[in-house]
């Protein structure tokens, strides 16, 4: 029997064909194409400009094919019958080295994003836990706030507050959120995630790699760049070639991803504050093609206004500075670090310490500081608290063991060591140590700054740490002239607000790559493509380490009688002038040392009160700590023989800073062009300096605010910025009492960092309004919230104020005294409160007396009342209630005795006794 042509055969099963191939169509079309049988123009034609239906499209494939004759139609078949090998081949051509390059690059990036501190050490951090929960804020749509503060100020502020939303913060959430919202499949829009220096966010995507390469449910490819590494690149490049040079092992499938698979991309972009390279969003052109290329701030440019790779999702990360450098409609979802809350920052110890013990004595000593702890909201803080405290080698805090076997600190071995040394500076030097733990940040860092160069320099020598404590004057004396040029780059890149440094800006301090430079630089490599050579950059390991350098410097420089700024012309080559300068300094030194001092001391401190970007705020808290004689001893070795001078004098070492500086910082405070922000820092230097009056100043404070009615007293946003200072100082206040102060919402918000902290709220009398009535609801959202009785009578809350306060107490779980008498609340507030009472089991007392609240309003109480059991006191005198609205309640409080309801008619006003707020009901 004659075997049927394939023509034939495509004719008889034409119907089943077109019933059973249609919805193939495109990849027959694609296979057929690859075969020969079929031409670009016959599929043109079959698809008929995208104006037919798939059967229809099917109906002409089968006729072009038969119109082709009868090789066409032979291998139509033969595809047909392998169909489903073809495209499995072809889908495994796609998919097999996909999932071999996804492996490989999730073993790469892991490797590559190891964890480590600022020294590059992964050591003292237990590698499987090695991460510390840590809090952050999201939110969808944020108008960023401008900050007049220096940063690190901002978020324990933040973080007190809670969810802090009067410094534009969201709702907080944690590391799992992010990450979940970072890598489900359908995110696709731009995240910026922001935070102060060393409040984690490059350890945010570090762990977020390590995460994600275990993880194998996960669709995603990361792809992490860095703006710093993004600044080296001078040349126009395509973004294929960037990705593809950045990712080598992933080039093969890097086109395909880019093309078809966009929205398995997750490209990270971290540290858009250390970008060099201008963003221009109005005017740069647009450009949708990778291959094309570009300059790199155009590739970023277009990247984040998705042109460029459109369906990719971008997370960027920035210290708060930079943040408005994107411009925020093109942001979708907005995070921001808010650090460690103080539970974390226990946790952090645990970990970063070698035994509980140990982490158990940091942590007690960090929590007895308020100054500290409030920096350690902050984890690299955290990480200078642990290095200096407790370092592995530590000398501070840290467990021996005897030759007996007994273990004991090693301030006890100092102390017997101390007894028996005839070594006068030893023994001074080392009995510092003894009951003089440091108590500011500038003794933090100096202790930091010790350990780094003791246990740091020259490799860790284990075992021998009293040795080399011992060592530490000479060591110091010997490195003094490298460290004063160190300090003199960093206080030139200080004021020139240069954070990073390039090998010629070494060259003119006469710096070296020597280990001592090692220790407080980081080295970055920026590569010239021109000459494909790489040039080096270097900055500090952390910011505040800059200008701590810095201001070390310039104490140096003013203590030793010469001029600082002489010292940075003479390193930058000028050298005729700043010989002469320097002469100058000599002779000046040589007459009037004492005002020479003074005057640099004065120009430094108001240097910080001119800025108000407050980036010399730290500097100016350093140069005040520095000033003190007990501080500056715990780098004995590096100034002047101060320590030998008072130990032949007989004369203690002065635990604060010479008078003339406090009188310095005093006159500041009261300066009346001072701004509240500047103010606050005037009072962190006066705490560095050691100021034996601010215990005094918080007692005066308190005897003003005790007198009665004193709104006469002027207070200003700046008073109160100082008394939320002080108040921080005396962790023992219960109570706050700043009833009639004159105290408006602006005045309440300063104070919102220690509101939480008291138990009892006693705000009667000032004008808060319901602008206060959102920080209060702040205060009782805040994490650390403790207080219980909130006296807010006559503060002119309203029914608005009253709904915000609701809401902050629906969230809080301490307040069970609330006294809010004549605040014109009406119905509306008190349906507020009843809405609050459905679900509230803290309150037991609502004082409410004489807030228009009328029958309807007493209604939803009552309905809210059947719903609580917690509530034992509810006073309603003095509202607007009728007769039969009194005879109601007074019904409904008979069925239910566990709640004392007090109410009378309106028209018998009881007196107000408006001073003695205690009693009002
Ligand atoms: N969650 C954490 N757990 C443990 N340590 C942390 C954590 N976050 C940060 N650190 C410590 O703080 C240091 C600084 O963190 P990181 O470099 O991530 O901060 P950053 O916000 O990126 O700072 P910068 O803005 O200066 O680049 C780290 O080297 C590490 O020692």
């Amino acid at each position: 029997m004659a075997v049927e042509s394939c023509s034939v055969q495509i004719q008889k099963r034409r119907v089943e064909l077109v019933e059973n191939w249609s919805k193939h169509l495109n990849p027959l079309l694609d296979h057929l194409l690859e075969m020969g049988a079929v031409t670009k123009e016959d599929v043109g034609f079959i698809k008929g400009g995208g104006m037919l239906g798939e059967r229809d499209c099917m109906r002409t494939l089968l006729d072009v094919l038969q119109g082709r004759g009868e090789e066409p139609c032979q291998a139509f078949l033969f595809l047909l019958s392998n169909f489903s090998n073809f495209t499995r081949s072809t889908h495994l051509s796609v998919k097999e080295p996909v999932s071999d390059h996804l492996q490989r690059h999730k073993d790469i990036l892991a490797k590559q994003h190891t964890p480590g501190n600022y020294l590059g050490s992964t050591s003292g951090l237990p590698k499987a836990d090695w991460f510390t929960d840590i809090t952050f804020s999201k939110d969808a749509g944020r108008q960023v706030p401008v900050h007049f503060q220096h940063e690190t100020s901002v978020v324990g502020d933040a973080f007190r507050a809670g969810r802090a939303e009067a410094r534009g913060h969201g709702e907080t959430c944690s590391f799992k959120d992010i990450y979940q919202s970072l890598l489900s499949d359908s995110g696709n829009g731009v995240a910026l995630l922001s935070g102060v220096a060393g409040s984690g966010k490059t350890t945010v995507i570090k762990r977020l790699v390590q995460e994600w390469a275990v993880d194998a449910d996960l669709q995603k490819i990361i792809l992490p760049l860095s703006f710093r590494e993004l600044s080296l690149i001078t040349e126009p490049l395509s973004l294929q070639v960037l990705l593809s040079d950045h990712y080598s092992h992933l080039k093969p499938i890097l086109p395909e991803l880019m093309t078809s698979n966009q929205v398995q991309l997750l490209l990270i972009l971290d540290g858009l504050d250390e970008f060099c390279f201008p963003l221009d969003f109005e005017r740069t052109p647009k450009c949708s093609d990778p291959e094309r290329e570009l300059s790199v701030g155009a590739m970023v440019v277009n990247l984040i206004k998705k042109i460029l790779l459109p369906d990719i999702a971008i997370l960027l990360t920035s210290r708060l500075h930079a943040v408005t450098k994107v411009p925020q409609l093109l942001v979708n979802q907005f995070y921001n670090v808010l650090g460690f809350s103080p539970g974390q920052q226990r946790q952090y110890f645990e970990k970063s310490c070698t035994s509980s013990k140990t982490a158990d004595t940091v942590w007690a000593f960090v929590s007895s500081h308020k100054p500290l702890q409030l920096m350690c909201h902050i984890p690299a803080f955290c990480w200078i608290v642990s290095t200096a405290l407790h370092n592995g080698n530590s000398f501070l805090i840290s467990d021996t063991v005897t030759p007996s076997g007994e273990s004991q600190t090693t301030e006890k071995v100092i102390e017997d060591q101390c007894q028996t040394s005839s070594e006068p500076n030893t023994a001074i030097n080392n009995c510092h140590i003894i009951g003089t733990r440091p108590v500011t940040i500038t003794e933090i860092y100096c202790c930091f700054f010790k350990t780094i160069l003791l246990f740091h320099v020259g490799g860790c020598v284990e075992g021998l740490h009293l040795n080399r404590l011992h060592d530490a004057p000479r060591l110091l004396k010997e490195t003094k002239a490298k460290l004063r040029c160190l300090g003199a780059l960093a206080f030139k890149g200080l004021l020139e607000r240069r954070f990073v440094f390039d090998s010629s800006d070494l060259a003119s301090f006469s710096l070296d790559c020597s280990e001592l430079l090692r220790a407080f630089l980081m080295e970055i490599l920026k590569e010239d493509r021109s000459s494909l050579t790489y040039e080096k950059h270097f900055q500090f390991i952390h910011t505040s380490i800059q200008e701590f350098l810095a201001a070390l410097y310039y104490v140096l420089e003013s203590l030793s009688g010469s001029d600082p700024f002489t010292g940075l012309k003479r390193n930058m080559g000028l050298l005729a002038p700043a010989m002469h300068s320097h002469l100058m300094s000599i002779i000046s030194k040589l007459r009037q040392p004492q005002h020479l001092l003074r005057r640099r001391i004065k120009k430094a401190l108001h240097w910080g009160e001119r800025h108000q970007s407050g980036h010399l705020d730290l500097f100016c808290r350093f140069v005040s700590g520095l000033l003190v004689p007990k501080t500056r001893f715990i780098l004995n070795g590096l100034f002047r023989d101060e320590p030998r001078t008072y130990l032949t004098s007989c004369v203690p070492l002065p635990h604060a800073s010479p008078p003339f500086v406090l009188q310095l910082l005093h006159s500041q405070l009261h300066s009346p062009t001072l701004s509240p922000e500047r103010q606050l820092n005037v009072c962190h230097c006066l705490y560095e300096a050691q100021d034996p009056g601010l215990p005094q100043r918080l007692q005066a404070w308190l005897k003003l605010l005790s007198r009665e009615g004193m709104g006469h007293c002027n207070l200003t946003n700046r008073d109160w910025s100082e008394l939320a200072f002080l108040l921080q100082l005396s962790p023992d206040l219960q109570s706050l009492n700043l009833e009639a102060q004159g105290l408006d919402a602006e005045g309440l918000r300063r104070l919102l960092p220690v509101l939480p902290l008291f138990s009892t709220l006693r705000l009667a009398q000032n004008p808060l309004g319901p602008e206060g009535a959102e920080v209060l609801s702040l205060a009782l959202q805040s994490p650390d919230c403790h207080i219980e009785r909130l006296w807010v009578v006559a503060t002119g809350l309203g029914c608005e104020g009253v709904k915000v306060l609701a809401e902050g107490l629906k969230k809080n779980h301490t307040v069970f005294d609330l006294r809010m008498a004549i605040n014109n609340i009406g119905d509306i507030g008190a349906a507020a409160l009843a809405e609050l009472l459905k679900t509230n089991h803290t309150l037991k007392d609502i004082r409410l007396r004489d807030n228009l609240v009328s029958d309807k309003g007493a209604e939803l109480l009552k309905e809210a009342l059947m719903e609580n059991t917690t509530l034992e006191f509810l006073w309603l005198f003095d509202n607007k209630l009728s007769k039969e609205g009194v005879r109601q309640l007074k019904e409904f409080s008979k069925n239910r005795p566990n709640v004392d309801i007090k109410c009378c008619r309106s028209g018998k006003k009881r007196r107000i006794l408006v001073k003695n707020t205690d009693n009002q009901a």
